[in-house]
This record gives structure tokens, sequence and C-alpha cells, in this order.
């Protein structure tokens, strides 16, 4: 039996999954990792921290692993979209990555849509100018540490430097390097003209390949650290997003996932570049050649939870903390709650937003908070649903991923603010599934992603919209709209004091 491993690299921990040739998982591992928060906005990794885990996790599996590690065929990744990460001569990482969820570019934003212009910026790449995004990192860095940006050789995205560090083979595959903004997305090459005008060395962008690409194979001394044969042939791999779609099914079109893991993902299938919604969503490259899709991200959604968790009941694991959620109404009985605990980005792309809880009472408990911080987090990936379905399309149905995933109430409340039916998968870990299902169609094992989506995508549980909860909580959508415009001047006021 020939086997694939699917690596995603996530913002709290990597997840390795082993799948077989039937499209069966048959073993997984996790470890974690933290993040970096120097300054209010900040946010980085370091890079080395994802090798380490990524050696455990796989260690951890060929230890387990009845049969000939030669049977392990393939194994591509997953990755978190956007992070920096900068080499220099040597290959040598000059300093930690610069996360997604790091918002400390605004001005390099400004200074970007200022120089080469929105239009021009829509036109090329699809997308507008978000802190999170890498380009504006690029600039960042070239501003604010010079001495750094004068080694740089090559940037990368981080599961591309995780890929080099087990290959010593240097790419970025499409998907994740349209989140960079610097891809033509119509070209599908480097943008010359962004390039030029913000006098950046191209020399810097890694090769482009798609994501089934077969990059080399493992070097000795990784295969040895972790147990695998160095014959393993390594694919590409794709943006995490990308790779969510393709482990939900959402590869052709009218299919539509929604993800909570440490953000939130709302993302459809679109079938060609020529859509325009004017960059209101990012509009990315598929994993699958000639495909894209779009999404709006909530920058803060599981990351909303596992704040609360973290700050106010650290002593609880989540299922003990939303294990009396279901007592309390929808609305949690008028306790408001808005996710932008590290500002957000759709459908406000504003760094400077900051979360509340409204119509605080004395009545309302920890487990009225818990359920207000979930029903927010939905709120606000509701926000972007009602741009899709303004611009014409019909959605009635989604599947569900990432950690969220793991709580059924959740998933209910999904059903119920969405109005559509919620479709959990059997393992919630969509990125990981597209992960494998890379490697499985790289290594022939499936003859296209349809065929691997027929074996590897098994549907788990189902909930439909309840009547009576979809018209409070559409009431309760209409207050939820309204809290950003109200708390935007006085975040502006508070920014000084954080
Ligand atoms: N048992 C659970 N019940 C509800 N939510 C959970 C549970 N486990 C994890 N989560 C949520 O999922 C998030 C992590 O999702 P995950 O997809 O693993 O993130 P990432 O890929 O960004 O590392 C957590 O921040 C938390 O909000
Ligand atoms: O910034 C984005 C997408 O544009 C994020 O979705 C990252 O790709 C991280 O994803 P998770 O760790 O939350 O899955």
């Amino acid at each position: 039996m020939r086997y694939v491993l699917g690596i995603d690299l996530g913002t709290s921990a990597v997840k390795a999954l082993l799948m077989n040739e039937k499209g069966e998982l048959v073993d997984e591992s996790v470890r974690s990792y933290s993040l970096i928060h120097e300054k209010v906005g900040y946010s980085e990794q370091h890079p080395q921290d994802w090798i380490s885990s990524v050696r455990e996790a796989i260690e951890e599996i060929t230890a387990r692993f009845q049969e000939d590690v030669s049977n392990i065929v393939g194994l591509s990744y997953s990755g978190q979209m956007h992070g920096l990460v900068l080499l220099g001569d040597g290959n040598e990482v000059l300093r930690p990555a610069i996360l997604w969820n790091d918002t400390r570019t605004t001005e390099q934003c400004a200074q970007i849509t200022e120089t080469v212009g929105l239009e021009n910026i829509l036109r090329i790449t699809k997308n507008r100018v978000l802190e999170g995004f890498t380009l504006p990192k690029i600039l960042w860095v070239q501003q604010h540490e010079p001495e750094i940006y004068r080694k740089v050789k090559k940037f990368l995205l981080p599961k591309d430097y995780l890929r080099f560090a087990m290959t010593g083979e240097l790419h970025m595959d499409y998907s994740d390097a349209a989140g960079t903004l610097l891809l033509d997305i119509e070209k599908g090459d480097w943008s010359k003209e962004i390039i030029a005008k913000l006098g950046i060395d191209p020399e810097i962008c890694p090769e482009l390949v798609p994501s089934t690409y077969k990059v080399g194979m493992l070097t000795e001394s990784f295969a040895s650290a972790c147990g695998l044969s160095p014959a393993t042939k390594v694919y590409a791999g794709g943006a995490d997003n990308a790779c969510g779609a393709l482990g939900s099914g959402v590869i052709s079109k009218g299919k539509t996932m929604v993800s909570i893991g440490t953000s939130g993902v709302m993302l459809t299938f679109e079938e060609s570049k020529t859509e325009d919604y004017h960059g209101k969503v990012h509009y990315f490259n598929h994993a699958i050649t000639d495909s894209y899709y779009t999404m709006g991200v909530t920058l803060s959604a599981g990351h909303s939870l596992s704040w609360f968790n973290d700050t106010f009941a650290k002593e609880e694991s989540y299922d003990e903390l939303l294990s009396e959620i279901n007592d309390i109404p929808p609305g949690s009985n008028g306790l408001l709650f808005t996710p932008y605990i590290a500002g957000e980005r759709t459908p406000y792309a504003d760094s400077n937003i900051r979360g509340s809880f409204i119509g605080i009472d004395a009545i309302h408990t920890k487990k009225h908070f818990a359920k207000a911080v979930m029903e927010g987090i939905v709120f606000s990936l509701r926000d972007t649903l009602e741009i899709f379905k303004s611009s014409g399309k019909v959605i009635e149905e989604l599947i569900s991923i990432g950690g969220g995933a793991k709580n059924q109430h959740w998933l209910q409340m999904q059903a119920d603010i969405f109005n559509a039916t919620i479709y959990k998968l059997k393992n919630e870990q969509g990125p990981g599934i597209g992960a494998c299902m890379i490697a499985a169609v790289g290594s022939g094992i499936f003859k296209d992603f349809a065929m691997a989506q027929e074996a590897c995508i098994q549907i788990g549980e189902k909930y439909e919209p309840i009547p009576e909860n979809v018209k409070k909580y559409d009431e309760l959508y209409n207050i939820y709209t309204q809290v950003y415009r109200q708390t935007k001047a006085l975040n502006e006021q508070l920014k000084q004091y954080r």
C-alpha cells in the first residue's frame, strides 16, 4: 500500500496527516508553537520552530508506522499565508518571520497604494493593499531594518521555507504567491510593474511553480532525522486556504466553505479571473491550475475564543468552557461581541479597530461571554457571505472546517446565522487533507483533484438552520453591523493608550 503525508503549517501548530492510497487518514500528529508579540500589532514566529516541530510530528508518525517507510511515497504542504521569511546569501534566515496577522505596516500600505495606484493594484493583483499581505512587510523591513534588507537574497512564505529546509530547493507555488501582492494574477508571473515602481530587486522573488510540481526529494539529513526515506518525493503544496478548499471539495462552481481556525475564512470557488469584487474580498489562485477562489477573512476568529479562554478561563478546556452555551438563547441575553481584537480585514480593512462587548448586564456570566464571542465571530463571517450574495451568488450549503468545527453548537450557530445547511467533515482538518490530496495527485495515486475528492473527502454530520433562530439572528446581525461604525472613532482615541 502507498501512503502520502500532508503537512499543514498552521499559525498555532503544525499538523501532519498520513493518508493511504484509498484516501483514508491513518495517522496524525500535532506540535504547537508560539507567537511572538513584541509590540501591539506585531506578530512573528521563529522559522526554526516550524522545522523542529515538523520533524517531531513526522517522527511520531514514522515511529508508529508498521510498514516499510519507503511506502510513504510523497509529501506536500498547506501553509499559513502571507508571512515574510527573508534569506541571506547562504540561505540563512535574517530575522523572525513577520506573519499574516501582523498589522504594523499601515504606512507602507498607503505608500504602495499611492506609488502603484489603486486601479493598477486591483488590475494586476485583483486585491487591495492590506497590512497582512507580504509586500508591505518587505517595504517595512526595507525602511526600518535597512542593515537586514541589504543582506536579502530571497524572500519566501512560511511553508516554502519549510520545504526548503527539507529539500534544499527554493520555490513558491502560485496559490501562496497570490497572497504576496506581487503576483500578476492574469499573467501568472511576478509583476514587473509593481516590482519596478517600488524599487524591489526582482532577484529576491523565488521561482514560481504549480502546487503539484515535484520540487525534489528530502535531504539525507532531514529524512534520517524524521525517519522517512530520502526517496520520498516532495510536491510544492499550497496556501492553507487553497488547501482547505481542496480538502473540503471546493473545486467547482457553487461550492463554498467556512473555516474557523486562528483566522476565520468564508471562501467560494471562482471559475475564472474575470469576476470583479473591486477588492472587497481577496481573489487568489487556487491550488488547481487555472482556477481561482474568493474569500473574506476575519483576522481573529478562533483567536478571539482562544484569547477569551486564555484570559478568563485558563484552567478550562474548550469543551468545559463551552459546555453550557446551549442553555443560553441566541443573542446571549443581549450581549454582543465584535471580534476585532487585532484589527480587521473583511469587510473593514482597519488595523486600528478593536473588539467590543456591547450590552454587559449584571445577569451575564462567563458562559454568556463565551457564547457572545462565538456569535460575534460567526456574524463577522456573515459579513463576507453578504458580499458574495450581493454579487449574485446563491449559497445554501457550506462545508465547515478548522478547529471551530469541533464544537457542534458552533456548527448549529453557523447554520442559523448563515441560514444555510452546514456540513462537517469526518476530520475537520481540511487544509491537511488538501495537502495530502496534492501529494497524492502529484505522485499519480489519483489522476486529478476530482478523483482525489471522491476518495479523500468524507462528509460527516449535517446541521440545518432552525427557523426561529434564523429570525432572531437576522435581527441581531442588523445590530452587529452597526457596532463597527459606532466604535471606530472611539478606538482611534484609545489607540494612544494601547
Ligand atoms: N474543542 C474545540 N471547541 C471549539 N473550538 C475549538 C476547539 N478546539 C479548537 N477550537 C478553536 O479552533 C482554533 C484553532 O483552529 P485550527 O484550525 O487548529 O487553527 P490554525 O490552523 O490557525 O492553527 C482555536 O483558536 C479555537 O478557537
Ligand atoms: O491571512 C490569512 C488568509 O489571507 C489566514 O487565513 C492565514 O492563512 C492563516 O490561517 P489559519 O492559521 O487561521 O488557518
